[in-house]
Protein backbone atom coordinates (compact mmCIF):
# COMPACT_ATOMS: atom_id res chain seq x y z
CA UNK A 1 0.00 0.00 0.00
CA UNK A 2 2.80 2.21 -0.14
CA UNK A 3 2.61 3.60 -3.34
CA UNK A 4 -1.06 4.22 -2.49
CA UNK A 5 -0.32 6.21 0.49
CA UNK A 6 2.58 8.16 -1.07
CA UNK A 7 0.42 9.53 -3.87
CA UNK A 8 -2.99 10.59 -1.45
CA UNK A 9 -0.07 12.60 -0.17
CA UNK A 10 1.09 14.25 -3.45
CA UNK A 11 -2.40 15.71 -4.12
CA UNK A 12 -3.04 17.05 -0.75
CA UNK A 13 -0.05 18.42 -0.35
CA UNK A 14 1.57 19.93 -3.71
CA UNK A 15 -1.68 20.43 -5.31
CA UNK A 16 -3.67 21.40 -2.27
CA UNK A 17 -6.51 18.52 -3.02
CA UNK A 18 -9.06 17.12 -0.39
CA UNK A 19 -9.10 13.80 0.65
CA UNK A 20 -12.88 13.02 -0.32
CA UNK A 21 -13.38 9.35 0.48
CA UNK A 22 -11.80 6.54 -0.03
CA UNK A 23 -13.16 3.31 -0.04
CA UNK A 24 -11.56 -0.39 -0.09
CA UNK A 25 -12.74 -3.30 -1.87
CA UNK A 26 -11.22 -6.31 -0.87
CA UNK A 27 -13.54 -9.04 -2.60
CA UNK A 28 -12.05 -6.74 -6.25
CA UNK A 29 -8.64 -6.49 -4.48
CA UNK A 30 -8.84 -2.81 -5.16
CA UNK A 31 -8.53 0.62 -2.76
CA UNK A 32 -9.86 4.37 -4.41
CA UNK A 33 -9.34 7.18 -3.06
CA UNK A 34 -11.59 10.40 -4.43
CA UNK A 35 -9.75 13.49 -4.35
CA UNK A 36 -10.54 16.93 -5.74
CA UNK A 37 -11.54 21.04 -4.94
CA UNK A 38 -15.06 20.39 -3.57
CA UNK A 39 -17.84 17.57 -2.78
CA UNK A 40 -18.03 14.90 -5.43
CA UNK A 41 -21.62 15.39 -6.46
CA UNK A 42 -21.00 19.06 -7.78
CA UNK A 43 -17.07 18.77 -8.80
CA UNK A 44 -14.67 16.90 -11.56
CA UNK A 45 -13.43 15.04 -8.87
CA UNK A 46 -9.68 12.30 -9.18
CA UNK A 47 -10.35 8.78 -8.40
CA UNK A 48 -7.04 6.60 -7.99
CA UNK A 49 -7.09 3.23 -7.98
CA UNK A 50 -4.60 0.87 -5.99
CA UNK A 51 -5.11 -2.54 -7.30
CA UNK A 52 -3.66 -4.48 -4.90
CA UNK A 53 -0.09 -5.77 -5.49
CA UNK A 54 0.22 -4.06 -8.40
CA UNK A 55 3.13 -1.12 -7.54
CA UNK A 56 3.39 0.39 -10.86
CA UNK A 57 1.96 1.23 -14.73
CA UNK A 58 2.78 1.73 -18.57
CA UNK A 59 1.11 5.63 -18.96
CA UNK A 60 1.49 5.47 -22.75
CA UNK A 61 1.74 8.06 -25.21
CA UNK A 62 -2.10 9.19 -26.00
CA UNK A 63 -2.75 10.17 -22.07
CA UNK A 64 -1.99 14.03 -21.76
CA UNK A 65 -2.36 15.47 -18.81
CA UNK A 66 -4.87 16.78 -16.43
CA UNK A 67 -4.99 20.52 -15.95
CA UNK A 68 -5.34 22.78 -12.67
CA UNK A 69 -6.34 26.29 -13.10
CA UNK A 70 -4.17 28.30 -10.15
CA UNK A 71 -4.24 31.69 -10.01
CA UNK A 72 -0.07 32.25 -9.64
CA UNK A 73 1.97 29.56 -11.52
CA UNK A 74 5.60 30.33 -10.65
CA UNK A 75 4.41 29.98 -6.65
CA UNK A 76 2.75 27.10 -6.95
CA UNK A 77 5.70 25.35 -8.52
CA UNK A 78 7.88 26.79 -6.21
CA UNK A 79 5.61 25.33 -3.07
CA UNK A 80 5.88 21.86 -5.22
CA UNK A 81 9.40 21.84 -5.73
CA UNK A 82 9.94 22.70 -2.02
CA UNK A 83 7.87 19.48 -1.00
CA UNK A 84 9.75 17.29 -3.15
CA UNK A 85 7.30 17.57 -6.03
CA UNK A 86 8.73 16.78 -9.93
CA UNK A 87 8.36 19.66 -12.37
CA UNK A 88 8.92 18.83 -15.87
CA UNK A 89 8.30 22.10 -17.82
CA UNK A 90 9.37 25.44 -15.77
CA UNK A 91 6.58 28.22 -15.51
CA UNK A 92 6.65 30.84 -18.81
CA UNK A 93 3.82 31.29 -21.78
CA UNK A 94 2.59 28.08 -23.62
CA UNK A 95 5.08 27.82 -26.75
CA UNK A 96 3.11 29.46 -29.43
CA UNK A 97 0.57 31.56 -27.11
CA UNK A 98 0.43 33.50 -24.28
CA UNK A 99 -1.29 31.62 -21.44
CA UNK A 100 1.27 31.06 -18.31
CA UNK A 101 1.61 27.30 -17.77
CA UNK A 102 3.97 24.16 -16.25
CA UNK A 103 3.84 20.67 -16.36
CA UNK A 104 4.84 18.42 -13.58
CA UNK A 105 4.12 15.11 -12.63
CA UNK A 106 2.86 13.17 -9.76
CA UNK A 107 4.61 10.03 -8.53
CA UNK A 108 3.30 7.32 -10.78
CA UNK A 109 4.32 9.58 -13.83
CA UNK A 110 0.61 11.25 -14.15
CA UNK A 111 1.23 14.77 -15.77
CA UNK A 112 -0.42 18.03 -14.96
CA UNK A 113 -0.46 21.24 -16.41
CA UNK A 114 -0.62 24.06 -14.00
CA UNK A 115 -2.79 26.63 -15.95
CA UNK A 116 -3.22 30.53 -14.69
CA UNK A 117 -6.28 31.59 -14.60
CA UNK A 118 -8.20 33.84 -12.26
CA UNK A 119 -9.84 31.87 -9.45
CA UNK A 120 -12.86 29.66 -10.68
CA UNK A 121 -15.17 27.34 -8.92
CA UNK A 122 -13.78 24.39 -10.66
CA UNK A 123 -9.75 24.32 -10.56
CA UNK A 124 -9.32 21.04 -12.20
CA UNK A 125 -10.57 21.77 -15.02
CA UNK A 126 -9.36 19.52 -18.08
CA UNK A 127 -8.58 16.37 -19.08
CA UNK A 128 -5.85 16.26 -22.23
CA UNK A 129 -6.49 13.13 -24.52
CA UNK A 130 -4.50 12.86 -27.94
CA UNK A 131 -7.10 11.41 -30.73
CA UNK A 132 -6.09 10.09 -34.22
CA UNK A 133 -8.85 12.34 -36.25
CA UNK A 134 -9.60 15.81 -34.92
CA UNK A 135 -13.07 15.88 -36.64
CA UNK A 136 -14.59 12.44 -36.09
CA UNK A 137 -13.58 13.09 -32.39
CA UNK A 138 -15.36 16.19 -32.16
CA UNK A 139 -18.36 14.99 -33.92
CA UNK A 140 -18.62 11.93 -31.57
CA UNK A 141 -18.60 13.55 -28.33
CA UNK A 142 -21.26 16.20 -29.73
CA UNK A 143 -23.39 13.72 -30.84
CA UNK A 144 -22.64 10.71 -28.29
CA UNK A 145 -22.07 12.49 -25.53
CA UNK A 146 -24.50 15.96 -25.98
CA UNK A 147 -21.12 17.86 -25.41
CA UNK A 148 -20.49 21.29 -26.99
CA UNK A 149 -17.15 22.43 -29.05
CA UNK A 150 -16.25 25.01 -26.84
CA UNK A 151 -13.33 26.32 -28.02
CA UNK A 152 -10.36 25.10 -30.71
CA UNK A 153 -6.60 26.33 -31.85
CA UNK A 154 -4.61 25.48 -34.21
CA UNK A 155 -0.50 25.53 -33.52
CA UNK A 156 0.85 24.85 -36.93
CA UNK A 157 4.23 26.38 -35.80
CA UNK A 158 4.20 23.29 -33.80
CA UNK A 159 2.14 20.93 -36.19
CA UNK A 160 -0.73 20.32 -33.74
CA UNK A 161 -4.81 21.29 -33.15
CA UNK A 162 -6.76 21.69 -29.84
CA UNK A 163 -10.52 21.24 -29.33
CA UNK A 164 -11.65 22.18 -25.80
CA UNK A 165 -15.07 20.02 -25.03
CA UNK A 166 -17.47 20.14 -22.32
CA UNK A 167 -20.83 20.75 -20.75
CA UNK A 168 -20.29 24.58 -20.18
CA UNK A 169 -17.93 26.83 -20.10
CA UNK A 170 -14.12 26.56 -19.36
CA UNK A 171 -13.72 28.62 -16.30
CA UNK A 172 -16.93 27.09 -14.62
CA UNK A 173 -16.52 23.61 -16.02
CA UNK A 174 -14.32 20.21 -16.50
CA UNK A 175 -13.51 19.91 -20.09
CA UNK A 176 -12.18 17.77 -21.84
CA UNK A 177 -9.35 18.68 -24.30
CA UNK A 178 -8.41 17.01 -27.44
CA UNK A 179 -5.51 17.18 -29.25
CA UNK A 180 -4.52 16.39 -32.64
CA UNK A 181 -0.49 16.21 -33.54
CA UNK A 182 -0.26 16.48 -37.45
CA UNK A 183 0.04 13.19 -39.20
CA UNK A 184 -0.38 10.91 -35.91
CA UNK A 185 -3.07 8.53 -36.25
CA UNK A 186 -2.58 6.45 -33.03
CA UNK A 187 -1.23 6.26 -29.71
CA UNK A 188 -0.37 3.77 -27.44
CA UNK A 189 -3.04 3.67 -24.59
CA UNK A 190 -0.79 1.86 -21.36
CA UNK A 191 -2.26 0.27 -18.90
CA UNK A 192 -2.46 3.32 -16.10
CA UNK A 193 -4.90 5.73 -17.31
CA UNK A 194 -8.68 4.34 -17.40
CA UNK A 195 -11.34 6.54 -17.97
CA UNK A 196 -13.45 9.82 -16.79
CA UNK A 197 -16.89 9.31 -15.58
CA UNK A 198 -19.97 11.84 -16.47
CA UNK A 199 -23.31 11.70 -14.88
CA UNK A 200 -26.67 10.73 -16.80
CA UNK A 201 -30.26 10.14 -15.93
CA UNK A 202 -30.75 7.72 -17.92
CA UNK A 203 -28.08 5.02 -18.20
CA UNK A 204 -30.13 2.88 -20.75
CA UNK A 205 -31.22 6.13 -23.17
CA UNK A 206 -27.22 7.33 -23.22
CA UNK A 207 -26.26 3.92 -24.37
CA UNK A 208 -28.75 3.97 -27.06
CA UNK A 209 -27.50 7.52 -28.48
CA UNK A 210 -23.97 6.49 -28.15
CA UNK A 211 -24.68 2.82 -29.68
CA UNK A 212 -26.32 5.26 -32.73
CA UNK A 213 -23.22 7.74 -33.08
CA UNK A 214 -20.84 5.27 -33.49
CA UNK A 215 -19.49 4.28 -29.86
CA UNK A 216 -18.38 0.85 -29.08
CA UNK A 217 -20.62 -0.08 -25.51
CA UNK A 218 -18.39 -1.95 -23.50
CA UNK A 219 -20.74 -2.53 -20.51
CA UNK A 220 -24.14 -2.85 -20.74
CA UNK A 221 -26.29 -0.73 -19.10
CA UNK A 222 -27.63 -2.02 -16.04
CA UNK A 223 -26.60 -2.02 -12.55
CA UNK A 224 -23.20 -3.02 -11.03
CA UNK A 225 -23.48 -6.18 -8.60
CA UNK A 226 -23.53 -5.58 -5.22
CA UNK A 227 -24.05 -1.89 -5.06
CA UNK A 228 -26.70 -1.55 -7.42
CA UNK A 229 -25.38 1.62 -9.01
CA UNK A 230 -26.36 1.64 -12.61
CA UNK A 231 -23.37 2.45 -15.20
CA UNK A 232 -22.91 1.82 -18.29
CA UNK A 233 -19.64 2.33 -20.42
CA UNK A 234 -18.27 2.64 -23.71
CA UNK A 235 -15.25 3.42 -25.82
CA UNK A 236 -14.79 6.71 -28.49
CA UNK A 237 -13.05 6.17 -31.89
CA UNK A 238 -9.54 6.23 -30.49
CA UNK A 239 -10.61 3.94 -28.11
CA UNK A 240 -10.70 6.48 -25.53
CA UNK A 241 -12.84 5.10 -22.31
CA UNK A 242 -15.59 7.00 -20.88
CA UNK A 243 -18.48 5.59 -18.22
CA UNK A 244 -21.96 6.69 -17.39
CA UNK A 245 -22.96 6.68 -14.35
CA UNK A 246 -26.59 6.96 -13.06
CA UNK A 247 -27.04 10.66 -11.50
CA UNK A 248 -29.58 8.98 -8.50
CA UNK A 249 -28.12 5.99 -7.92
CA UNK A 250 -24.63 8.19 -7.38
CA UNK A 251 -25.88 10.67 -5.00
CA UNK A 252 -26.99 7.30 -2.81
CA UNK A 253 -23.62 5.50 -3.17
CA UNK A 254 -22.36 8.90 -1.61
CA UNK A 255 -24.84 8.87 1.46
CA UNK A 256 -23.40 5.15 2.47
C1 LIG B 1 -3.29 26.84 -22.83
C2 LIG B 1 -3.49 25.66 -23.75
O1 LIG B 1 -3.73 26.09 -24.99
C3 LIG B 1 -2.27 24.80 -23.66
O2 LIG B 1 -1.72 24.77 -22.63
S1 LIG B 1 -1.75 23.85 -24.93
C4 LIG B 1 -0.31 23.10 -24.26
C5 LIG B 1 0.61 22.61 -25.28
N1 LIG B 1 0.04 21.48 -25.96
C6 LIG B 1 0.70 20.84 -26.89
O3 LIG B 1 1.82 21.16 -27.25
C7 LIG B 1 -0.03 19.68 -27.56
C8 LIG B 1 0.79 19.02 -28.64
C9 LIG B 1 1.93 18.21 -28.11
N2 LIG B 1 2.69 17.71 -29.20
C10 LIG B 1 1.38 17.04 -27.31
O4 LIG B 1 0.96 16.04 -27.90
O5 LIG B 1 1.37 17.15 -26.06
C11 LIG B 1 1.93 22.23 -24.62
O6 LIG B 1 2.00 21.18 -24.00
N3 LIG B 1 2.94 23.09 -24.75
C12 LIG B 1 4.22 22.80 -24.18
C13 LIG B 1 4.99 24.06 -23.91
O7 LIG B 1 6.10 23.91 -23.36
O8 LIG B 1 4.52 25.17 -24.18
Amino acid sequence: MGVYRFTCRFYTECLGMKLLRKRDIPEERYTNAFLGYGPEDSHFVVELTYNYGVESYDIGTGFGHFGIAVDDVAKTVDLIKAKGGTVTREPGPVKGGKSVIAFIEDPDGYKFELIERGPTPEPLCQVMLRVGDLDRAISFYEKAFGMELLRNRDNPEYKYTIAMMGYGPEDKNAVLELTYNYGVKEYDKGNAYAQIAISTDDVYKTAEVIRLNGGQITREPGPLPGINTKITACTDPDGWKTVFVDNIDFLKELEE
